[in-house]
């Protein structure tokens, strides 16, 4: 990108060097559920192509930021970047209001980067790049392998407790396979050993929010009084901050689950009997962040992924949702982003395209603009320039 950037072409009798140039000052804010790594993606990219960064590190998740504190300190120049901890409400608020911030960078709720959003008072010159919540589903076709299937998508929905933007969110099974399906998913999950992060092999710990155990279960017993059911035999269990793996299952269109992100160890699960149930439910959903289809004839993967393409940022073909490798645009549609991630697009997202240009049918110009490279910062490479 840069070496492009850098250099001086002449179209149509104008000469012009195109430079990518930072925004101005950036804020950015990361979710609790990666609270070191998903912070660095918003703002190590904003610091390397020359912003200034104020970061808002997660309440919850705060400590792994302090070994890098004194570093920042210590190598950056002052005030290039700042790291508040504390309530995102209280801190990012009065900043959005105060107008000066010209770039946010935000990976949380949707309904949380809409209220920051409108504190702006010049929302027209406000930068975003949005990382936001989903709820992805995963489509299990009458052709696929059930158990390995099953096996991703327990993989796909329970790890990190179900507490990923990533984790499928909504199962759909081929009503043929279904019974096979649900008795593979309880056996695996009903293996899971619930307990502390430091007990050995222990798959589901304790969900840090305050609120999210009575959130978790007001989901189940709202699925429940829709026609649900709890189909393992640990599910549906809590204590203080644990909540048990779930299954559960046919969801109601009138359940919260059904739109609902629950971001906790939850696996809703409805059967099919035609694509367009699913497929429908994929194109209503607010949001659009991945989703995964299981299947091998190609003829119905086809019609999925072509369907699943215009709704999300990614389409997973026998394999779970994930973000990695870096190398990949990451991104969703509708409700869950805005903005492409990963190495090389974050580096643009943060820099703004500026031409520098002169004539060159005056020889005059040509020498003024190779004479101007002794001496300014950004017009570079002139030497090759030559008058019409
Ligand atoms: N698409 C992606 O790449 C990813 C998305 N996520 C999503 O992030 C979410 C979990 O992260 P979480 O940190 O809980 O996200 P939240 O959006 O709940 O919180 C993020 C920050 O926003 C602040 N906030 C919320 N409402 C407002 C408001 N009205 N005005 C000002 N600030 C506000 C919060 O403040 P306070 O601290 O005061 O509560 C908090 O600091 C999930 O939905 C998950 O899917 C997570 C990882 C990756
Ligand atoms: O919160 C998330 O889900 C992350 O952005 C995705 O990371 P993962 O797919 O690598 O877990």
């Amino acid at each position: 990108m840069d070496e492009q950037s850098t250099r001086f072409e002449t179209n149509a009798g104008v000469v012009a060097q195109i430079r990518q140039l930072p925004v101005g000052v950036v804020l950015a804010s990361g979710p609790f559920n990666y609270p070191l790594n998903e912070c660095y993606t918003t703002f190590i990219p904003a610091l390397i192509t020359g912003n200034t960064v104020i970061v808002r590190i997660p309440r919850n998740g705060a400590a792994p930021h302090f070994p890098t504190l004194e570093l920042f300190k210590k190598h950056f120049p002052s005030g290039s970047i700042s790291i508040l901890s504390g309530s995102g409400r209280e801190i990012m608020t009065p900043l959005m209001e105060d107008g000066r911030i010209d770039f946010l960078a935000f990976i949380g709720r949707s309904s949380s980067a809409n209220a920051l959003v409108k504190y702006h008072p010049a929302v027209h010159r406000l930068h975003t790049i949005l990382q936001m919540d989903a709820k992805d589903c995963a489509i299990v076709l009458k052709d696929s392998d059930v158990e390995f299937a099953a096996a991703q998508c327990v993989t796909g929905a329970f790890s990190f407790n179900g507490q990923r933007c990533t984790a499928l969110k909504m199962i759909w099974v081929h009503e043929s396979i279904a019974p096979q399906f649900v008795q593979k998913v309880c056996e695996i999950v009903d293996a899971f050993k619930v307990g502390m992060p430091w007990e050995e092999g222990v798959q589901i710990t304790p969900v840090c929010e305050s609120g999210k155990p009575a959130e978790l279960k007001d989901l189940l017993e709202d699925a429940i009084k829709h026609g649900a059911h709890i189909l393992n035999a640990q599910g549906g269990r809590f204590s203080k901050s644990l909540a048990s793996p779930t299954v559960i299952g046919p969801i109601s269109q009138h359940a919260k689950l059904w739109t609902h992100e629950q971001f906790g160890p939850i696996m809703p699960i409805t059967s099919f009997s035609d694509l367009s149930e699913p497929l429908d439910w994929l194109a209503q959903n607010h949001f659009g962040l991945q989703s995964a289809v299981f299947g091998y004839d190609p003829q119905e993967l086809a019609t999925v992924v072509d369907t699943m393409a215009f709704q999300v940022g990614r389409v997973n073909v026998n394999a779970p949702d994930k973000r990695g490798p870096d190398t990949l645009p990451f991104g969703g549609k509708k409700d869950s982003g805005m903005g492409v991630m990963n190495a090389k697009e974050a580096v643009r997202e943060f820099t703004l395209e500026t031409v520098i240009a002169t004539t060159v049918n005056d020889p005059r110009n040509v020498k003024a603009l190779q004479g101007l490279e002794g001496v300014s910062r950004v017009v570079k490479g002139t030497a090759g320039i030559k008058s019409e």
